[in-house]
């Protein structure tokens, strides 16, 4: 497979390349096409790529290394999507709905009065969400406790989900799921979206989705990196990593901008919003996934690119044999270094938010980062020892995170200079 890098005009960055398109390789001749199909940021999603291997924006790399591609031809000469590029079309296409219904009057398909549950029912749902989410996450449980009520109850409701879908392929029933496990479980969610909840957890996202613009597709989306799980142990590249990253978590950042809301005053694009939740979800999976090497590997699961590991000199014998060398170190820092900038990207939309929803998720985002610290402090062994951020420092968070959510805007910052 040959592969061509794509520079695209990025507006609001200063890289250097706002305003081209350059286009290396066989598709010289499709560069109209490119064009077209190449979103606005695509730059910078390409650059958070090079900048962990060191290759300068338009440089071309080699065949067989599909990582670093945005845009590749297959055999037969035809244009290959991205991973990235079919997550942007997800974005764009949440967005505008979020937009579209904002702008018009809620015409919902379910009303909470419609449900079929009594009020004090709906308490008792959402306060059963609350306990889940404590039982759980207590780091996210933390962040949720610094919400507005509703907002928190909603948030409640999306992770008892998430967490649901999660334990279909990674609960004590896993061995027991198959794929037409899933597919109920997806006729299961568009039934919870349509007013007819099974149970009351159900019920309480039902009542979510009535009160908050959340679409179905980042649920669903969820449920597919459910059935990647059940078919799948191993990434080429990071192209595939990142959809599966976007699947089971960059969806959450997507499920979660709706129930969070963006500031009145804001001046960014709700597609620019969007795309900081989703590589918030990015970042955290990336980091959940370094932090779990040696637990994924007993259970016979790889998720690092394959690719990444054999250029680094390793392989999946390395990882199951478990031994940290310095080979193994340096791997390990490249890794880090992409998760950070997953997580500065994610900065960027947090000042976006509606400032009630500021804080929270600063905290979660400084608390969930910190995990890479601690990869590091363990000297890199993320085989036999699991890097866990103490009570201390989660505790000196909340007020770094309360500082960050004061700040105003970044788009309005940029429109006042
Ligand atoms: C503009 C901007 C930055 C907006 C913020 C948007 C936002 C709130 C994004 C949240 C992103 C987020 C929390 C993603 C979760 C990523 C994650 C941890 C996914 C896990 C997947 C599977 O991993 P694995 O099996 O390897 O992990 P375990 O060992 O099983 O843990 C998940 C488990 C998928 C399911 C995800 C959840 C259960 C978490 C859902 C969390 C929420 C809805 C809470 C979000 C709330 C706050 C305050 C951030
Ligand atoms: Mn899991």
């Amino acid at each position: 497979m040959a592969i061509i890098l794509v520079r695209a005009a990025s507006p609001g960055l200063s890289d250097g390349a706002v305003g081209h398109h350059q286009v290396h390789g066989s598709l010289q001749g499709s560069s109209q096409l490119l064009k077209t199909r190449v979103p606005p940021r695509r730059w910078m999603l390409c650059s958070l790529r090079y900048a962990c291997l060191g290759l300068q924006p338009g440089e071309e790399v080699g065949r067989t290394s599909a990582v670093y591609s945005s845009l590749a031809v297959n055999p037969a000469g035809e244009a290959v999507v991205s991973s990235e590029q079919k997550v942007y079309d997800v974005v764009l296409k949440q967005a505008a709905l979020l937009k579209r219904q904002l702008r018009t009057p809620p015409v919902l398909d379910v009303r909470p009065q419609q449900l079929d549950m009594p009020r004090s029912g709906l308490k008792e749902a959402y306060a059963r969400c609350g306990e889940i989410c404590q039982e759980y996450a207590k780091t996210f449980y933390l962040g949720t406790m610094l919400m507005t009520e509703e907002r928190r109850r909603a948030i409640w409701a999306i992770y008892v989900w998430c967490r649901r879908t999660d334990e279909l392929v990674d609960g004590p029933n896993a061995n027991y799921i198959t794929p037409t496990a899933l597919d109920r479980w997806e006729k299961r969610l568009e039934d919870l979206f349509a007013g007819r909840p099974y149970d009351m957890l159900d019920a309480a996202l039902s009542d979510t989705i009535s009160r908050f613009p959340i679409d179905i597709q980042p649920f669903r989306d969820m449920i597919e990196g459910m059935r990647s799980d059940l078919r799948k142990a191993r990434y080429k590249n990071f192209d595939e990593l990142y959809m599966y990253c976007y699947y089971v978590a960059g969806t959450v950042g997507l499920m979660s901008v709706p129930v969070m809301g963006i500031a009145p005053e804001s001046k960014a694009t709700t597609e620019s919003v969007y795309s900081a939740a989703l590589a918030l979800g990015i970042a955290n999976q990336l980091t959940n996934i370094l932090r779990d090497v040696g637990e994924d590997a007993r259970r016979g699961r790889v998720y690092l690119p394959q690719d990444e590991l054999a250029q680094a000199g390793l392989s999946d014998e390395d990882i199951f044999y478990g031994v940290v060398t310095n080979r193994w170190r340096n791997f390990m820092k490249q890794q880090i270094k992409r998760a950070r900038m997953f997580f500065e990207e994610a900065e960027r939309g947090v000042t976006e938010l509606s400032q009630a929803s500021r804080w929270p998720v600063w905290a979660s985002l400084l608390l969930y980062r910190q995990i890479l610290d601690e990869i590091e402090a363990n000297d890199y062994n993320n085989f036999t020892r699991r890097a866990y951020v103490g009570k201390g420092k989660k505790l000196l968070a909340l007020p770094v995170a309360y500082g960050k959510s004061l700040l105003l805007p970044v788009s309005l910052r940029n429109s006042q200079t």
